[in-house]
C-alpha cells in the first residue's frame, strides 16, 4: 500500500532518518518502535508531508507522493494523529471533529473560514462524517461535551475520530495509547483492530512493547534513524540487535 525507498532526513548535521525502506502493508496493523529520538515522529512527519525527505521516495498505492503537501496527504486517504492531541476546549467535541475536517483537507485557514460560511450542503455533509467517526470511536454519547471536559483517554479516542472523519485508507497514529491507563489501553486497541476490521489500515507509533507485542501484525524498528529490524512481533522480539538497542536506552523492556 506505502511503499518506502531510501528515506533519509537530516537537520543541519543531524540524521534523524537515515535511508529506511520499507513497506505499510494493506489491512495490517503496522507498527513502528524505537528508542527515544530513533527517529519514528520524524517518520510520519515524512509521510505525511509536514517534511520534505533529504533523499528517498514515497509510492501510495502506485502514487508519488514525496513531495506533497499535508492536505495533499491528506485527500489522498492518508490520516494521522498526534501524540498531544490538540483540541479547542472551550468547543463542543462535534465541532472540534467539524473544523478538525476541514483543517486537515483544505490549504489554509482562510480557506477553512470562507470555505465553511459558502457551502453549506459540504457542512452537512462534513457534520454527518464527524458523528460517525464519534460513534464508531464510542463517543456519540459525548457529541456536544466541551472538549476541555473530557478524559485522557476519551481525548484519544477524538484524536481516531479525526482521523477517520477524513474517510482514510491509511491511519497513522503516533502513540495512540500515550498517558493513559493499562485498562484503557487495551479499549484503545481494541478500537485498533476494529478500526482494520472495517479495511483501514493502521500504522502506529508506540512505547508500550506489550500492546504492540499483542497487537502488531508486522513491526519496523529503527535505532538512530536507521533501521535495525523488521517482521513480526515474534521475529523482532528475538533479534540481538533490537535487544542491544533497547538495553541501550530507557526502555529495557522489549
Ligand atoms: N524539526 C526538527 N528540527 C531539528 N531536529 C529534529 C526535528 N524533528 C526531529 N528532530 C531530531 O531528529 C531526531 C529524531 O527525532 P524524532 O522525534 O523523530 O524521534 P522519535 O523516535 O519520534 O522520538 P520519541 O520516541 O522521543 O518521540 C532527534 O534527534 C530530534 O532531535
Amino acid at each position: 500500500m506505502l511503499e518506502i525507498e531510501h528515506l533519509t532526513k537530516r537537520f543541519g548535521g543531524n540524521t534523524a532518518v537515515n535511508s529506511v525502506s520499507t513497506s505499510i502493508e494493506k489491512g495490517k496493523i503496522n507498527a513502528i518502535i524505537g528508542p527515544n529520538g530513533a527517529g519514528k515522529t520524524t517518520f510520519f512527519n515524512l509521510i505525511s508531508g509536514v517534511h520534505k525527505p533529504s533523499e528517498g521516495t514515497i509510492t501510495f498505492e502506485g502514487r508519488d507522493i514525496t513531495t506533497l503537501r499535508t492536505d495533499e496527504v491528506a485527500r489522498l486517504g492518508i490520516a494521522r494523529t498526534f501524540q498531544a492531541t490538540t483540541l479547542f476546549d472551550k468547543a463542543s467535541v462535534l465541532d472540534n471533529l467539524i473544523v478538525g475536517h476541514r483543517l486537515r483537507t483544505r490549504s489554509g485557514l482562510i480557506d477553512v473560514i470562507f470555505g465553511s460560511a459558502r457551502l453549506k450542503e459540504e457542512e452537512r455533509v462534513c457534520r454527518e462524517k464527524a458523528r460517525e467517526a464519534l460513534d464508531f470511536v464510542g463517543l456519540a454519547h459525548l457529541e456536544n461535551r466541551v472538549a476541555g471536559d473530557i478524559t485522557q483517554e476519551e481525548r484519544k479516542r477524538v484524536a481516531f475520530a479525526l482521523a477517520l472523519a477524513t474517510a482514510p485508507k491509511l491511519l497513522l497514529l503516533d502513540e495512540p495509547a500515550g498517558g493513559v491507563n493499562p485498562e484503557e489501553t487495551l479499549g484503545l486497541a481494541e478500537l485498533i483492530r476494529k478500526m482494520v476490521k472495517h479495511d483501514f489500515t493502521v500504522c502506529l507509533i508506540e512505547h508500550k512493547m506489550d500492546m504492540i507485542m499483542s497487537l502488531a501484525d508486522k513491526i519496523l524498528v529503527l535505532s538512530y534513524g536507521e533501521k535495525i529490524a523488521e517482521g513480526t512481533p515474534a521475529e523482532v522480539r528475538a533479534n540481538p540487535a533490537v535487544i542491544d538497542a533497547y538495553l541501550g536506552s530507557d526502555h529495557a523492556d522489549v
